[in-house]
């Protein structure tokens, strides 16, 4: 079925502003991939270095350039619940590469920063730059020219956009990124935040907050809740470099093991030494990345991805911009209510239909393309499918069901919770900005008040604790945009200013920083470009000026005259705190030479 025409056009207009970026990449892949076999090039001293440790039938086989190698990028730590399955993960992919005629070495590690313990953290300042670290990191594996293949081994918000950086900047090699999968279902995500409201109010103590906290996140995998991490696992089934139906699948269960197994295989399956080759960089196109974007949308997900996708996207020379994603919003409906979006989990996701229900439910209505290359073949079509093990612990997979299992979780694209998608683009006498309204009630949707500005977070805290806030206000902080101090998630202001909205004030955030994937019930204006320390709009603003954040209308404005705010000079801050301790002194090459956030925040545009 062809794609609806507005997803044509869009995916057109794209097209035509990558042409020469798109070209010259495509160029680079191509002669890459023309040298054939990588072994091949390195000379003896290369390979001796290459395969030392192995087995003698293996160096044998790795002396030659018919037998494929796998290269094994593991994002593991013991840190991440989401990461800490991947330990068992690399002698599984070796056995499977070997029963494939193949062999499968750890080509290298990167780090991966758990975005919750540094959350409210000075460490959380790093965690947008990890994205672009963990890219090169990847880089430097692969750099050994060893392989034929690889698979990644990561999960969460900046690890698997920094990987796919990396397996688009090696577009010559096929590429399969292998989930762990969701932890199981514990306290209940909107029960944890009622917890910390209480516990702002100082209603509760430490102890009741840590351990509902812990009742919350108690186990192997990801959160469960839809942020930046569970995106990830969406964006890589719906853009193909998942098997079909691998993201959600629990860890440590027999069913993710086969999938693992099968992704190994399938890997050493696509190389140029075989008949299926699907370079990454080939596989990867326009229409695979709106795929991605309708599928963030039609399951309310994380903001972080207004960067990310776009980082992701140029890494494959392909120029994304926010007008493109707040258009594509405006006609893909919502589909999914996992919380922050609503009170189920990704474990209801999953079981209410999951993956497999929504992409058929999108191709029904020609809202994806269907003609895209995937690690698993041509078509997406092939994708609405739940995979099972059958009798003999192998993978099968069934069609997913035409019904929802559960419709409070999952919507028939006839039947949508919202007409549009979550994430609108924002433009004014502010600059642009971005807002996801799938987790704000409609009658916050517009908001106009006066402005309170905070140069800090923790200022915004201290401000409510001393029961400064009790008012309608818009909270501007500022100076929190990747040169300034890494661009950190702000979301531990989403208790306060939750509280502050139950009480019945109109409230709503507007800053050049970041919010979590998980945040989502105030109304908030992030990523705000030109940001404060470019000397953007928003370092003008003075306590008391009226702003009016409008995502019906796609507009934030300070109300004040334009001579006004004209004659005005942009505030400097006092930036010295946040260039030592924790790591930011080695950062400051980045904050030098970061680009905006509407080029993705990244150091390498
Ligand atoms: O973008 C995201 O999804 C967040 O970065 C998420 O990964 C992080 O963990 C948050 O902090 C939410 O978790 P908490 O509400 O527990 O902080
Ligand atoms: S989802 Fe967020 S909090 Fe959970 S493990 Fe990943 S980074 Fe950490």
């Amino acid at each position: 079925m062809a794609a609806h025409s507005s997803i044509e056009a869009i995916t057109a207009r794209i097209v035509e502003r990558s042409k020469p970026h798109r070209e010259a990449y495509l160029d680079r892949v191509r002669r890459a991939a023309s040298r054939g076999p990588h072994r091949s090039v390195l000379s003896c001293g290369n390979l001796a270095h290459g395969f030392a440790v192995c087995s003698p039938a293996e160096k044998a086989a790795l002396a030659g350039d018919v037998v494929p190698n796998l290269g094994i990028i593991t994002a593991y730590n013991d840190m991440l619940s989401a990461h800490q399955p991947y330990e068992t993960f690399p002698p599984i992919i070796r056995e499977a590469a070997r029963e494939a005629g193949g062999i499968a070495q750890v080509a290298g590690g990167v780090p991966a920063m758990c975005d919750g313990v540094t959350q409210g953290q000075p460490g959380m300042e790093l965690s947008l730059f990890s994205r672009d670290a963990i890219a090169m990191a990847a880089g430097i594996g692969l750099s050994h020219n060893m392989f034929d293949a690889a698979v990644f081994l990561g999960v969460c918000d900046k690890i698997v956009p920094g990987l796919v950086i990396a397996a688009l900047s090696f577009g010559h090699l096929p590429s399969v990124f292998i989930p762990a999968g969701p932890m199981t279902s514990g306290l209940p995500n909107d029960e944890k935040s009622r917890i910390r409201q209480l516990y702002a109010e100082g209603k509760v103590g430490r102890a009741e907050l840590l351990e509902a906290e812990s009742k919350s996140y108690h186990g192997p995998g990801t959160c469960t809740f839809y942020g930046t991490a569970n995106s990830n696992q969406m964006l890589m089934e719906i853009m193909g470099f998942h098997m079909p139906g691998a993201s959600f699948v629990n860890p440590g269960t027999p069913l993710r093991e086969a999938l693992t197994r099968e992704a190994a295989k399938r890997a050493l399956a696509i190389t140029a030494l075989g008949n299926e080759f699907t370079p990454a960089g080939e596989m990867i196109d326009e229409r695979s990345i709106v795929n991605g974007i309708v599928g963030l949308h039609a399951t309310g997900g994380s903001t972080n991805h207004t960067l990310h996708l776009v980082a992701m996207a140029r890494a494959a020379g392909i120029h994304l911009t926010w007008q493109d994603i707040s258009d594509l919003s405006d006609i893909v409906p919502l589909l999914a209510r996992v919380y922050p979006n609503g009170l189920a989990d990704v474990n209801h996701f999953h079981a209410a239909g999951g993956m497999g229900f929504l992409i058929r439910q999108l191709l029904k209505q020609g809202l994806l393309h269907d003609d895209v290359r995937t690690v698993f073949g041509q078509g997406l079509e092939a994708y609405t499918v739940e995979a099972k093990l059958d009798a003999h612990g192998q993978v099968v997979r069934e069609p997913a069901p035409d019904e929802s299992g559960d419709k409070k979780v999952l919507a028939a694209i006839e039947t949508p919770f919202q007409p549009t998608g979550g994430l609108k683009m924002l433009t004014g006498n502010l600059g642009k900005a971005v807002i996801k309204i799938s987790a704000v009630k409609p009658e916050r949707h517009v908001i106009e008040a006066p402005a309170i500005v905070f140069h800090d977070q923790q200022e915004l805290q201290d401000a409510f604790k001393r029961g400064e806030l009790n008012r309608d206000f818009i909270a501007v902080v500022r100076f929190q945009g990747p040169k300034a101090n890494g661009m950190p998630e702000l979301h531990r202001l989403t208790p306060p200013l939750g509280v502050l909205q139950d009480r019945g004030f109109k409230v709503a955030l507007v800053t050049d920083g970041r919010m979590s994937g998980a945040s989502g019930k105030v109304p908030a204006a992030i990523h705000i470009t030109p940001e404060a320390s470019d000397g953007g709009p928003i370092a003008r603003i003075k306590n008391g000026d009226l702003i009016r954040l409008d995502a019906v209308a796609g507009t934030l404005e300070v109300l004040v005259s334009a001579a006004e705010f004209a004659s005005r000079s942009p505030v400097v801050a006092d930036l010295s705190d946040n260039e030592f301790g924790m790591g930011r002194e080695l950062f400051a090459p980045f904050r030098r030479n970061v680009g905006q956030a509407d080029q993705g925040a990244s150091v390498f545009a």
